[in-house]
């Protein structure tokens, strides 16, 4: 799609969301769908300049202190993602009502129990399996947007929070288990179309070793209470280099940094999205998903 075309696009549909019902029936747009290969916009830079990133073959792991904002931002690649009915999106949230207000659009929802947790990891693991053996056969690397038709479609795993599964319930046996298939899926999955996007409240070598933060392309800090538990997020030494999420203060709500692979974290604010309009984006990508829209 070409940039202004998909920038009409994009733009016909976030707006869609925080129109009224009434105005709706005024203006009746053209309904559309958008496309995991496109841009994702995630909000604004110091400059106000647009930032958007390409989910397509990346990981993204959002972290910071509760109530720093990684929820609204979560809804964003979720949102873009649930308008895609170019992939698939199988949500994991322990508290079901972080996603849970996306799950009309979701091929699988996994709600608190970790056994399920496992049991959907496996399945997507198996499913990146086969996938990998199709490849192979066919002498390719990687799934490319024209394997729709062939059903590999991108499949978009999110979870919400990934430390409720891997740190708080079940055995440790199940939490290591869980904790395994997750890192295979963030290390394996890109090439497969296996997009994993991650968010943690709880920025701790725990729950975000080393090992796996790198195999996340996009890294989206939000307000830390420490530099360290910046630099997990973001990676060590960015903090003496004078950029920490901890400098974020407390009341700006939405503010983060962005690490996209190769650069250097970039002060971004978010794009805000209401419950209210997250809903009539949710209902939207559901009737889009389901073939007809509302
Ligand atoms: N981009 C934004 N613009 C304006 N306000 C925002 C923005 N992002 C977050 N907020 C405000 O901050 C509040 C907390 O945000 P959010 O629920 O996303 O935090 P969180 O990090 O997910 O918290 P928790 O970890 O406790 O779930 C929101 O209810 C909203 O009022």
């Amino acid at each position: 799609m070409s940039e202004p075309t998909h920038l009409r696009v994009l733009l016909r549909d976030w707006l869609y969301a925080i129109r009224t019902p009434a105005a709706l029936c005024d203006e009746a747009p053209e309904p559309s769908a958008l496309s995991i290969w496109d841009p994702i916009h995630l909000g604004v830079d110091e400059h106000s300049h647009p930032v958007r990133v390409t989910l397509a073959y990346r990981n993204m792991l959002l972290a910071g202190e509760p109530g720093a904002g990684k929820s609204v931002g979560l809804n964003l690649p979720v949102g873009h993602a649930a308008l895609s009915t170019d992939c698939d999106l199988w949500l994991f949230d322990g508290k079901l009502v972080e996603l849970g207000l996306w799950r009309t659009c979701a091929e699988r929802f996994i709600g608190p129990d970790l056994d399920d947790a496992i049991t959907a990891c496996q399945d997507l693991q198996a499913e990146m399996d086969r996938r990998y053996d199709l490849l192979d056969a066919q002498r390719r690397r990687k799934i490319t947007p024209g394997d729709a038709a062939h059903g590999f479609r991108p499949v978009v795993g999110v979870f919400d929070e990934v430390a409720y599964y891997s740190a708080t319930v079940g055995t440790k046996t199940q939490r290591e288990t869980f904790s395994v298939l997750v890192r295979d899926l963030v290390a394996r999955g890109r090439a497969a179309g296996i997009i994993v996007i991650a968010a943690t409240q709880r920025p701790s070598s725990d729950i975000i070793p080393t090992s796996l933060r790198d195999l996340f392309g996009y890294r989206w800090a939000f307000r830390c209470t420490t530099d360290s538990s910046s630099d997990i997020v973001l990676g060590a030494g960015w903090a003496t280099r004078g950029h920490t999420a901890a400098a974020i203060a407390p009341e700006d709500k939405g503010v983060g940094l962005l690490l996209a692979e190769g650069g250097e974290p970039r002060r971004i604010k978010s794009a805000y999205l209401s419950d209210e309009q997250v809903y009539a984006l949710a209902d939207r990508a559901a009737a889009l998903r389901a073939g007809s829209t509302p």
